[in-house]
């Protein structure tokens, strides 16, 4: 057994997978048994606890997280803190704010335990195309979660970075996550300027199609969403509102710390809470001050 996964959804699941397909030996653990067994059958062993990694790997281990940020990460790295070894290495791969992850490390390493954060990109797709690694942790760890690095990116000797120290790996996912705000709303509002130009009746998926091709924008995220239009250019099931993880929220608090100027990412989130605030006080507002300075109309909310 070369190393455990704990955490089997989206990104955990096929990470198992694409280890396992290159020839690891893993070992899974997931709250859900669901997850758990749908890889089984494809070559994981499954751990019926945490406490039970302590067994089932042999040291120094390996164990990587795959878990939703906050306090599930933090709990269960408490556990493993009580479960594991000097000497033995955990590896959170999940979209963590980088202080966390530095502080994580230190706790750790008052018990020996190594740390290493590792920013992964690429989505449901990573299983196919491989991932986006940015590792933050030591040189003895770079080196000893190189194999498992190359065969979890796209390729080999491509894709994968040791980024810096504790907390450069999360630290450059989160400046990634803030550059894929930005990317997606300059094609979001660009494409819904032509929408809005309805005299020229732009067919978008054929737009779109054809700027993956050639252009200065194509990209993947380009590609992704000429592909969803092809089927729905209206997005009428689509609810008008745009969640966030917590990423665009970092980026924008570490711009302000070091006083650098950002817009265009700090614009992207604020559309996002724009689009999550339901109670649109802000507008209905502006809508009363307009009125009541110059006696303009107000729309009745119904309207
Ligand atoms: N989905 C993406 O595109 C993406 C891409 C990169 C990074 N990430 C990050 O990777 C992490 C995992 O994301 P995901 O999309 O796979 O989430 P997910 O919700 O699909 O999977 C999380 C898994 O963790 C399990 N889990 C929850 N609490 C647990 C616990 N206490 N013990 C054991 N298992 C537990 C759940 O049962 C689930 O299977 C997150 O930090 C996320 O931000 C996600
Ligand atoms: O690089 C990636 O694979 C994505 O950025 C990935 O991390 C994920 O899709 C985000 O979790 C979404 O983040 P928001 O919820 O903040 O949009």
């Amino acid at each position: 057994m070369d190393l455990a996964m704990i955490g089997l959804g989206r990104m955990g699941g096929n990470m198992a997978r694409r280890l396992l397909r290159a020839g690891f030996g893993v070992l899974g653990y997931d709250q859900a048994s669901e997850a758990v067994r749908a890889l089984e059958a494809e070559g994981l062993v499954a751990a019926p606890s945490l406490e039970a990694l302590r067994g089932l790997l042999p040291a120094p281990r390996t164990v990587w997280l795959m878990l939703p940020a906050g306090a599930i990460t933090e709990n269960t790295l408490s556990e493993l803190a009580n479960v594991l070894e000097p000497g033995d290495l955990v590896i959170d791969g999940g979209n963590a704010y980088y202080k966390d992850s530095q502080r994580r490390a230190a706790r750790l390493a008052e018990r020996g335990i190594l740390f290493a954060d590792v920013g992964v990109s690429g989505g449901v797709w990573g299983l196919e195309n491989g991932y986006g690694l940015m590792l933050g942790g030591t040189p003895e760890v770079a080196r000893r979660l190189e194999p498992v690095l190359r065969a979890l990116a796209p390729s080999p000797d491509s894709g994968w970075v040791h980024a810096g120290p504790v907390g450069a790996g999360h630290f450059a996912k989160m400046v990634h996550n803030g550059i894929e705000y930005g990317m997606m709303q300059a094609l979001a509002e660009g494409l819904n300027l032509l929408r809005k130009k309805r005299e020229f009746g732009f067919d978008l998926a054929r737009l779109t199609e054809a700027w993956r091709h050639g252009t200065v924008i194509r990209s993947w995220l380009l590609d992704l969403t000429a592909q969803y239009l092809a089927s729905d250019q209206d997005l009428g099931d689509i609810a008008p509102v745009v969640a966030d993880s917590g990423e665009g929220r970092w980026t924008v608090l570490e711009a302000v710390e070091l006083g650098v100027p950002i817009p265009v990412i700090t614009q992207s989130l604020f559309t996002r809470f724009e689009s999550q605030d339901e109670e649109d006080y802000d507008e209905r507002l502006l809508a009363v001050m307009r009125k009541m300075f110059g006696g303009h109309g107000v729309r009745k909310a119904q309207d």
